[in-house]
């Protein structure tokens, strides 16, 4: 069961970078920031990413969070669990999303045969949404999404008003609501990949937010207005750049966040949260952090 972004978390799909298949060529990147340090010869390394995320994996499991791993597939990133399905109330949804990761799915297969027929949805050829760009909160489904033209001209858009129409028809238990993107294939520091690389709610009604990852003023004004000016933890573009957003919750109280977010985590403290410190800076390189690495099974009501 998910009905949220922060409840005690009880199981979990951790990414694995194993068996990675080293620095991609360019004609095969499909973010800006990975694009920018495979220019930049600073793609991060196999070893580097693995103890990162092993050093994830063992604050999730002193938090009692039951750990499963996708099956390692050869020179396959399967860094990013979140965005190759998702769980809303008791179904796991298994997306459209882009055709360079559809394979990762084969490495949570073994996972998704132990979960009833009657649980599983499978998105209609048409309708495309990764993970990271849904987010049930407190009765509504937020999604980021793009329209049709921005849809067809970049590469980062990931999510269409087809995948958001999909989810609002089988959700109607949620009020779904869409918020456009700010895109770039080739500037990291204007893009929003997926909805929580520049939002998501924390705690019990608080949120991280950069208002530059959102195309229209007005859906910043609206969450902002929802969550109260004082609740939000407005985020700069460099610190969106970083990733601060996209910290992961393993409870109202307790936020995993990275070990070098200094402004960030000092506030967070300031409003009462645990913050876990951990090392993740060559993880962020490929446009990913804490919440694009988890795929959440289940959280406990
Ligand atoms: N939820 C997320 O924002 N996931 C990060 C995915 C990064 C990966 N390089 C991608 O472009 O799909």
């Amino acid at each position: 069961m998910i009905k949220d972004e922060t409840a005690p978390l009880e199981a979990v799909v951790l990414g694995t970078a194993m068996s990675l298949g080293g620095t991609p060529d360019l004609a095969h990147v499909y973010d800006p920031k990975s694009r920018e340090h495979i220019i930049d010869g600073t793609f991060p390394k196999e070893e580097d990413l693995i103890r990162e995320n092993e050093a994830f994996k063992a604050v999730l499991e002193k938090h009692h969070v039951k750990v499963y791993r996708p099956e390692t597939l050869a020179d396959t990133n399967q860094v990013y669990a979140r965005d190759i399905g998702m769980v809303i109330d008791e179904t796991f949804i298994m997306p459209n999303i882009i055709e360079d990761r559809e394979h990762e799915k084969d490495g949570i297969a073994y996972l998704i045969d132990q979960v009833s027929p009657e649980d599983i949805l499978v998105m209609p050829e048409g309708a495309h949404a990764e993970g990271g760009d849904v987010m049930p909160w407190k009765g509504r489904l937020f999604v980021g999404y793009s329209e049709e033209e921005d849809y067809q001209a970049y590469k980062v858009s990931r999510t269409n008003r087809a995948g958001l129409e999909f989810l609002e028809q089988h959700f109607s238990n949620y009020e779904v609501i869409g918020f456009e993107l700010k895109k770039s294939d080739t500037d990291a520091k204007a893009n929003a990949l997926h909805l929580d690389c520049c939002f998501q709610p924390i705690g019990r009604d608080q949120c991280i937010i950069y208002k530059g990852g959102f195309k229209n003023l007005s859906d910043y004004e609206w969450l902002v207005a929802e969550f109260g000016a004082d609740n939000c933890i407005e985020i700069t573009q460099d610190e969106m750049y970083h990733m601060n957003s996209n910290v992961f919750s393993i409870s109202p109280e307790v936020i995993v966040s990275e070990a070098g977010f200094d402004r960030l985590n000092t506030e967070l403290e300031r409003r009462g949260f645990t913050v876990e410190r951990v090392p993740y800076t060559e993880i962020s390189k490929m446009e990913g952090l804490f919440r694009c690495s988890t795929l959440p099974l289940k959280r406990s009501y």
